[in-house]
C-alpha cells in the first residue's frame, strides 16, 4: 500500500475508464461510493469489484461507505476486495473497535462532517475513537439538503487544520477540492492526504482529464513544499 502521507484519492467511480484517467493522471488511491441510502449507486458493486482486483498496488480501491455495522462492513470489503473503507455514517465507537479486531490489516478512515459550529464535537470523536481509526477523513455538511458527502462545498479550514494538529492519527482532506484550491488547501491545513469528487467532473458528470491531472499536480505541489 502507499504510505500514507501526500496521497491523493480520487473518489466517485463510476467506471473502469474513469478508473484508468484517473490512475492514468497520477492519483494513488480510487473511492467507490457504495450502497448508498438513496439506492442510486454509480457504478454496479460487481463492476467496482472487477475494477478493484485490477488495481496493482500501490494503487488501491477504497469503499465509500454509510454501513455502521463491523461485520457488515468487513463483509463487503471482503467481497469488493478493497484494502481501504470510508466510514461515513454515524458509526459507533464500539463498532469501530470490532472492526478492528475482525480486520486488523483493513485500514479504516473515519468522515469528520464539518458543520457551522460542531468542531468540538469532532475533536471528542476523535479523542473516542482515533485508537480505532487509521485516518480520518473530512467532509462538508449542506445544511439546504441535510448531505455529509460529496456536497462540492467547502468548509471552514481553521477546523480541519485545527484537527489536524490534535489527531493522533493522520487526516485526508476533503470537502470541496478542486484543481484550484487544493494548493491552497493543503499549505493550510497541512493534512497527510487529499481527496475529491465533485470538483474534478466536467459537466457530464465524468471526471474531466484536465481537472484530474491539475488536482494531482498541484496537490503534489502544495505536498513537496510543506515537506
Ligand atoms: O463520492 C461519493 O459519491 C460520496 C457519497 C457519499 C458520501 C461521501 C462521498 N464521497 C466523499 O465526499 C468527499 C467530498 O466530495 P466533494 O469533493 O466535495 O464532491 C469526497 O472526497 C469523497 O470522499
Amino acid at each position: 500500500m502507499t504510505e500514507v502521507n501526500k496521497l491523493v484519492q480520487v473518489a466517485g467511480i463510476i467506471d473502469a475508464a474513469e478508473a484508468d484517467l484517473c490512475i492514468g493522471e497520477g492519483a494513488d488511491w480510487l473511492g467507490f461510493a457504495l450502497r448508498l441510502p438513496s439506492g442510486k449507486d454509480d457504478i454496479p458493486e460487481q463492476d467496482a469489484a472487477a475494477i478493484i482486483k485490477g488495481l496493482e498496488a500501490p494503487h488501491a480501491g477504497v469503499l465509500i461507505s454509510y454501513l455502521t455495522d463491523a461485520e457488515e462492513v468487513s463483509r463487503f470489503c471482503d467481497e469488493l476486495g478493497v484494502v481501504a473503507v470510508q466510514l461515513h455514517g454515524d458509526v459507533e465507537t464500539e463498532q469501530l473497535r470490532l472492526l478492528k479486531e475482525l480486520r486488523p490489516e483493513l485500514f479504516v478512515l473515519k468522515s469528520l462532517v464539518v458543520k457551522e459550529d460542531n468542531a468540538d464535537e469532532l475533536l471528542k470523536l476523535v479523542d473516542d475513537t482515533h485508537p480505532f481509526v487509521d485516518m480520518y477523513i473530512t467532509d462538508t455538511f449542506d445544511p439546504k439538503t441535510g448531505a455529509k458527502g460529496a456536497t462540492g462545498l467547502t468548509h471552514d479550514w481553521n477546523v480541519s487544520a485545527e484537527l489536524v494538529r490534535r489527531s493522533p492519527k493522520p487526516l485526508m482532506m476533503a470537502g470541496g477540492l478542486n484543481p484550484e484550491n487544493v494548493y491552497d488547501a493543503i499549505r493550510t491545513v497541512k493534512p497527510a492526504a487529499v481527496d475529491a469528487h465533485t470538483g474534478l467532473e466536467g459537466p457530464d458528470g465524468r471526471k474531466d482529464r484536465a481537472k484530474v491531472a491539475k488536482f494531482v499536480a498541484e496537490a503534489r505541489r502544495a505536498f513537496d513544499e510543506i515537506g
